[in-house]
């Protein structure tokens, strides 16, 4: 278990399924000694082979992850969010919420649909600004110095709005370099991401002409391309089908392990309670119940405890409508 926040890039550990085990090559960690951390302002246009053709991948072996770490108790906190709160007009999205996430934690957010969970990490992430509250990441205040915090930060936001009208390997090459990667560290990066998430094929096409799940994974490997010390993710399995999300989750657990931490919210209760160390429910703005995964859940699975800190189910009456068929 990690208890300190490490000086090496935590996405330096990643590897691709199944590739060879020689020495990769793989760039260093992007900080502010990195040698390739000056972009060449020259190479901002990528051509459409700007990431080499990897072998063919095997199938991949789905491996089941037989218990989650607890995250160390007394590790940093690293993202810290104070008294939160964010109104639309009248309407009180978030009313006053309280998170803190230790470094190497892999921390869950799940709640219902309008329950604020998109607009906490929007604001966490510096997309939106809250109302009241503050947001510190590895102690920086992500509001009063928003560039020094979004360093550390990779964000897959809930609505993907995507340059879709680039290719994949330009995607990446666009957010490798906006986050100021040269060339090269961008080209090796792309490639060991394109391998890890099953899209070396795809990398010459199109964003646009990607199926959901590949878009999904696209953009999470632009949130990974800079090696950020956190990674902020909204939903980061919808769409993604069962192979590849154990892909994704193998690869955000080597993360964790090596010290990065990850935030995100699903609505998939098991794989929440499979990968997540830590979890925090919001209803109405509001964290009902947060901690340990088995503190939160009790003697019942976190689904249950969901549901009932959410108001139980409803119980459909009407719509008999639907029981007669129309034609
Ligand atoms: N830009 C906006 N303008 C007005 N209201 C908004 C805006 N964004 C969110 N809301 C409202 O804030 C509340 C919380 O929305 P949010 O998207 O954070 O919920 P969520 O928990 O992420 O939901 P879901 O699980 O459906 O994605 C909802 O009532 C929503 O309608």
């Amino acid at each position: 278990m990690v208890t300190t926040v490490q000086t090496t890039s935590p996405l330096d550990t990643i590897e691709a399924p199944h590739s060879p085990p020689a020495p990769r090559s793989v760039a260093a960690p992007l900080s502010p000694a990195d040698p390739h951390s000056q972009a060449d302002p020259q190479t901002l246009t990528v051509p459409s082979t700007a990431v080499p053709r990897q072998k063919k991948r095997k199938p991949v072996a789905v491996v089941e992850r037989p218990t989650v770490e607890l995250a160390d108790p007394l590790a940093p906190v690293v993202v810290r969010a104070s008294g939160l709160m964010k109104k639309f007009g009248p309407n009180t999205a978030v009313a006053g919420i309280d998170l803190q996430v230790r470094a190497g934690s892999f921390y869950g957010i799940v709640g219902p649909n309008g329950a604020g969970k998109t607009t906490t990490l929007s604001m966490i992430t510096g997309l939106l600004r809250p109302n009241a509250g503050s947001i510190h990441v590895h102690g920086i205040d992500v509001w009063a110095k928003p560039v020094q915090a979004k360093r550390l930060i990779g964000v897959l936001p809930d609505r993907l709005r995507l340059f879709d009208r680039l290719t994949g390997a330009q995607l990446l090459y666009y957010s490798g370099t906006l986050r100021g990667l040269d060339n090269r560290a961008v080209r090796e990066r792309s490639a060991d991401l394109a391998a890890a998430f099953g899209l070396e094929d795809a990398l010459n096409r199109l964003v646009a002409d990607y199926s959901a799940g590949m878009t999904k994974k696209i953009a999470l490997a632009c949130a990974m391309i800079h090696s950020p010390r956190v990674l902020v993710l909204d939903e980061p399995f919808e769409s993604v089908d069962p192979v590849s999300a154990v892909n994704v989750t193998e690869i955000l657990q080597k993360y964790v392990a090596s010290g990065g931490t990850v935030l995100l919210s699903s609505h998939g209760m098991d794989l929440i309670q499979r990968v997540c160390d830590h979890v925090a429910i919001i209803v109405q703005g509001t964290v009902l119940a947060s901690g340990t995964i088995a503190d939160v859940r009790g003697t019942s699975t976190l689904e249950e405890r969901f549901i009932e800190l959410a108001g139980g189910r409803t119980v459909a009456e009407g719509m008999e409508w639907l029981h007669s068929f129309s034609d």
